[in-house]
């Protein structure tokens, strides 16, 4: 069975008045039907930048972008987003196969509107769909994630926050898409709601077959829900890994220490720093560029040559210890 979703490759820069910034720097991965893949790395280390470069929701400064992102489709066929037009991916590919729940955006609700408005405007106003069908589809997709129909007829400021984060989602599966891309999505929540959150994206995942890309900074968040763990350092993928064997057994000296900077309620546990900041994507260190910060690093070899992805028992690496 092909995958839902290929990258080969993938590079987007964004040019600044400082440089050439390589946000995203030859990215490859496969993502499964069904398969819910966290993507976790430090501030700064490209997450956001790789999922707005798959929805091709690129702002005006993007250098130069590249790679192979195919989407394998019953309907579609075999597509690659890099070669669609926006009218085409408008048409055929964001919100009704892919879609996002953006970094705060449940903040970003239309303070002035009612609920019903803003779920129903891109229905009808980019789908040409009637307004009763419209509101049939978002009265679905609110009871999906535990909401009544009454909350059509509320504004953003009578909800909580997990209520607006439930509304959130219900748009971003509102079209039945294959694939979700969740950018930090309980990050402003309470830990109880967060987890009430993830608990109903586990349903939807079960209910409706998606596939989720969920970037999180909470590797803990991320071992509830997701089935595979992609590490990202200075716009390089540097692990991916089955997320049993990534926590038993991380492999990328970077995984190791993002592990065991991860907070828990052990308290033999000494929460560990990493050393150093994320590096300038304007200049990247040469070879990995995680070696200025590794304590493993190998004099002669880790700052002259880029590793190469290599399977090392089941978990892809690019490091020179393997
Ligand atoms: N529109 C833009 N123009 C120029 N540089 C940008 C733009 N958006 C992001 N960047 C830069 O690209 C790099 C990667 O940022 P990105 O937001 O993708 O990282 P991230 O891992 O998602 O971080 P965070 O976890 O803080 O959201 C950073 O150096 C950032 O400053």
């Amino acid at each position: 069975m092909p995958p839902l979703l290929e990258l080969r490759n993938v590079k987007m820069y964004y040019n600044t008045t400082r440089g050439t910034v390589k946000a995203v720097d030859g990215i490859s991965f496969k993502l499964e039907k069904g398969e819910a893949m966290a993507l976790v790395g430090e501030s700064g280390s490209g997450k956001s930048s790789l999922a707005f470069t798959i929805i091709r929701l690129l702002p005006r400064n993007v250098a130069e972008s590249g790679g192979e992102i195919l989407f394998y489709d019953e309907e579609l066929g075999v597509v690659d987003l890099m070669k669609m037009s926006e009218s085409e991916i408008r048409r055929k590919i964001r919100w009704k196969k892919i879609s996002m729940v953006f970094q705060a955006s449940m903040n970003a609700l239309n303070p002035i509107l009612r609920i019903q408005d803003q779920m129903i405007e891109p229905l009808v106003l980019h789908l040409g769909m009637s307004k009763e069908s419209a509101v049939k589809i978002a009265e679905e997709a609110l009871r999906s994630v535990g909401l009544s129909r009454d909350v059509l007829s509320r504004y953003p400021f009578e909800l909580s926050g997990g209520m607006k984060q439930r509304v959130v989602i219900a748009m971003a599966i509102m079209m039945r898409p294959r694939l979700v891309i969740l950018d930090e999505p309980t990050s402003a929540l309470d830990v109880i709601t967060q987890a009430n959150i993830m608990n109903l994206l586990k349903e939807l995942k079960a209910k409706f077959d998606l596939s989720y890309i969920l970037i999180t900074h909470d590797i803990a968040l991320a071992s509830e829900i997701a089935d595979k763990i992609g590490v990202m350092y200075a716009g390089k993928l540097v692990e991916v890994a089955p997320a049993d064997l990534f926590f038993r057994w991380p492999k990328h000296p970077y995984s190791q220490k993002l592990l065991a900077a991860m907070p828990t309620l052990r308290e033999d546990k000494k929460i560990e720093h990493i050393p150093g900041d994320v590096p300038s994507l304007i200049n990247p260190p040469p070879g990995c560029r995680f070696h200025p910060r590794c304590p493993y690093a190998i004099k002669g070899k880790c700052e002259k040559e880029e590793p190469a992805v290599k399977d090392v028992e089941g978990s892809l690496v690019a490091c020179w210890l393997y």
